[in-house]
Order: structure tokens, then C-alpha cells, then sequence
């Protein structure tokens, strides 16, 4: 990474990955929805929570180990799924998966990488799931689950806010599209073609999205998935606790709350305001992954306060990609392990089995979405 300051906190890879980036890029990675009030929003309820700290509970350097879906984790951190990560290094996902497992994170790679499945699986030292979205092809999600189960990755997740991606006017201002040399390697290039296409005024992940992606699927579907797969098998961008116990009934094995970082409904419940009543609707029967601007350590903290098993880190996982490749995703995901270790310390917490909602004040707890 070479750079003319220190990278102290993640926001300075922000400003280090926005100075680096195309504008169309830039704003397709930070942009959101609508007024991209709901992204202000997820950052807005986690600051308006406040940390209430144990003294003198003779702690010394806190443990970080963690289980996720039985499966031992260093940290209780991932890379959520994001698409197209050779727009922001030349090595893409291999670069991610390597940064990830270093710092001892889950990696989730999105339908839409641009690394081979095989390329990514030998690459990762650390877990490795799939994120999926469903195609009208389900020949071609038929074929990925199958690669998938085969080149060793270790979940797949479903995910399903996103019917259509929504408008988001930087997109849509700047006729965004895909560039031809980042390419969605592990779908046949005809599903993909109108990602490529350029028009005035229009974004092409929403055409590709409207042409590609399955509205019709509902419940009675994931049947189909489930059938095809002996793996582990979750659902993002589940915000309500009725969206929640359904998972469940029809054998998911973790939801992960999350409004998409605020790029898709414009005005969704933040996820952590939407996390502990979730939580304590499915409190032992699945698996609850979290994501929505975590930003530092002690965000994180919050989070498991409000009964996160891991949380999910979007934006600045780029940011990190973007300034350094591999060695910039383990600095940003070091970072945020190194603050989260030392928000537990000084709360008094020797480990993650201790955190509790005691650690978060009730009026601090989030009424709903909105900041105040
Ligand atoms: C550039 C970008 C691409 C994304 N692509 C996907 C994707 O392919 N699949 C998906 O489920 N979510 C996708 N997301 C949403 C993230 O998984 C995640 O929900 C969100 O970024 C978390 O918020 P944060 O960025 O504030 O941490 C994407 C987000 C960004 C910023
Ligand atoms: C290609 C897009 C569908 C990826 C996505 O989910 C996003 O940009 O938020």
C-alpha cells in the first residue's frame, strides 16, 4: 500500500479509496437509493447507541473466537457479498478471499465476482460461502450450486431484497454500467450482456436486474434450492421477525438483517434497529448475521450486544481493497478486530459469550430506524 499517511481508522481508506477511484466508480460503491437516506440512517442508529463499560473487572486481552453455523471463527467478522471487485483491484475476489482469511474473516463472494469459484476456494484461508441471487436462468444457479458444493465453499446465501435493483440516481446520473474487462466469470457472458451496455440516463445493473432476476419467486420455492444443495443455506436482507420465523419454517439455516447498506428499498428500518427483535424471534434456531455501516470496533460490539452471531462488513472492505488488494482487506478487517478487542477490554469483557444487551443502555436501544 503505498500512501502519504497513515491509515488509522477505516474512514481514512474511505478517503484514500475515493481519491483513487473513477467517479462513476466511487459513486456506484458509496451511492444508495432515493435520497440515500437510509444509508445516513444505518450509520446515524448505531452512533445514537452508547456503550455502558464494566470497571475493574480484571480483564486481560479479550477472545475474539467465535462458532458460526457449527463452523470455528477467529473473529466475528465477514466480508459481506459484494459484486464486481475488479473494479477496485486487478486481482478482485482472490485478492479479498486472501485479506479475509488473514485476518481470520468470513468471505462471502457474490454471484457476480469476478475470480472463478476454484480461483477464490484456493485462495481462502478462512470460511467461504456464496451469495446468490435468484435468476430467472435456474439452469445457471443450478450449475453454480453444484460448483459451489464442489469447489469447497461452505454456505450458500439467498439473497432477497433485491427483486430489481432500486433506483439510485448517481447510478442512474451516470449512466453507469459495467466496464467489458470485469466480468461475472462464474455465469455464462449471455446472462450478463446487458450489464455491459451503456445507455444515457440509465444504470445497467437495474436493466440486467429487471431482464435477469426472478420476481416470481416466493417461500415455496427455496423447497427447490434446498433440494439441490446438502449445504448450509441463508437468507439476506431479512428485516422483519415474520421474515425471520418463516426462514426458519422452511429450513434456512441463518438470516442475515441487512437493508443492503441503503441501496435498495429507499426509507428501510435500519438493520440494527430491525436486529434484536429478530434476534430473539430466532434466538437458537438459526444463525443472525448483521451489516449496515460498521465503521469501527465498537460498532461491532453493539451489534452482538444486540444479538449478532458475526457481522458483515460492505463498503470499507472495498475501501481496503482498493488502497492495498489483499494486504488493504486484511489492514481494514485488522483494524476493526484490533478495535473491537480493545472496546471489550475497556467494557470489561473477556469474551464474546459475555456480551448481553446489559451493555447498551434501554433509552439507547434503537425505537426504530430513524435517528432522532
Ligand atoms: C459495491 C457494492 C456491491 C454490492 N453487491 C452485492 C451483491 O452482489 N449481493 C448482495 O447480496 N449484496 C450486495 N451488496 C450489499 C452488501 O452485501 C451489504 O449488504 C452492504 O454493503 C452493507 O452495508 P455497508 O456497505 O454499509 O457495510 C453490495 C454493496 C456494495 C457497496
Ligand atoms: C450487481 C448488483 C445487483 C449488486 C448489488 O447488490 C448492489 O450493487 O448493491
Amino acid at each position: 500500500m503505498t500512501q502519504e499517511r497513515a491509515l488509522l481508522h477505516v474512514r481514512d481508506f474511505e478517503e484514500e479509496a475515493r481519491r483513487r477511484l473513477s467517479q462513476p466508480v466511487w459513486d456506484y460503491l458509496a451511492g444508495g437509493s432515493g435520497d440515500e437516506s437510509a444509508v445516513h440512517a444505518n450509520q446515524a442508529v448505531l452512533d445514537r447507541l452508547g456503550l455502558r463499560p464494566r470497571v475493574l473487572t480484571g480483564t486481560a486481552g479479550p477472545d475474539l473466537g467465535t462458532t458460526l453455523l457449527g463452523r470455528p471463527l477467529r473473529v466475528p467478522l465477514g466480508v459481506a457479498p459484494m459484486a464486481h471487485h475488479r473494479l477496485f483491484h486487478p486481482e478482485g475476489e482472490v485478492a479479498t478471499a486472501q485479506g479475509a482469511g488473514s485476518a481470520g474473516a468470513l468471505f462471502i463472494a457474490s454471484i457476480f465476482a469476478n475470480r472463478t469459484l476454484q480461483e477464490m476456494a484456493g485462495a481462502a484461508s478462512g470460511p467461504l460461502w456464496l451469495q446468490l441471487y435468484w435468476l430467472r436462468r435456474r439452469d445457471q444457479l443450478e450449475k453454480l450450486v453444484a460448483s459451489a458444493e464442489e469447489a469447497g465453499f461452505g454456505a450458500l446465501v439467498l439473497t432477497v431484497d433485491a427483486p430489481v435493483v432500486a433506483r439510485r440516481p448517481r447510478d442512474l446520473r451516470n449512466g453507469f454500467s459495467v466496464p467489458a474487462d470485469v466480468r461475472a466469470v462464474n455465469l455464462d457472458s449471455s446472462v450478463m450482456a446487458t450489464t455491459h451496455r451503456a445507455v444515457t440516463g440509465t444504470s445497467a445493473l437495474a436493466a440486467h436486474s429487471a431482464e435477469q432476476f426472478d420476481t416470481s419467486v416466493g417461500w415455496a420455492d427455496l423447497a427447490w434450492l434446498r433440494g439441490r444443495t446438502k449445504l448450509p443455506l441463508l437468507l439476506k436482507g431479512v428485516l422483519t421477525t415474520q421474515d425471520a420465523r418463516l426462514a426458519v419454517e422452511h429450513g434456512m439455516d441463518g438470516v442475515v438483517v441487512s437493508n443492503h447498506g441503503g441501496r435498495q428499498l429507499p426509507g428501510a428500518v435500519t438493520a440494527v434497529a430491525a436486529l434484536p427483535e429478530i434476534a430473539a424471534a430466532v434466538r437458537g434456531r438459526c444463525a443472525v448475521l448483521v451489516d449496515g455501516a460498521f465503521r469501527h470496533g465498537s460498532d461491532v460490539l453493539k451489534a452482538l450486544a444486540l444479538g449478532a452471531d458475526t457481522v458483515l462488513i460492505g463498503r470499507p472492505a472495498l475501501w481496503g481493497l482498493t488502497c492495498g488488494g489483499s494486504t488493504g482487506v486484511a489492514a481494514v478487517l485488522g483494524l476493526l478486530r484490533d478495535e473491537l478487542a480493545e472496546a471489550m477490554l475497556l467494557c470489561g469483557l473477556p469474551g464474546l459469550d459475555l456480551v448481553d444487551r446489559t451493555l447498551l443502555h434501554p433509552h439507547d436501544r434503537p425505537p426504530d430506524g430513524r435517528p432522532a
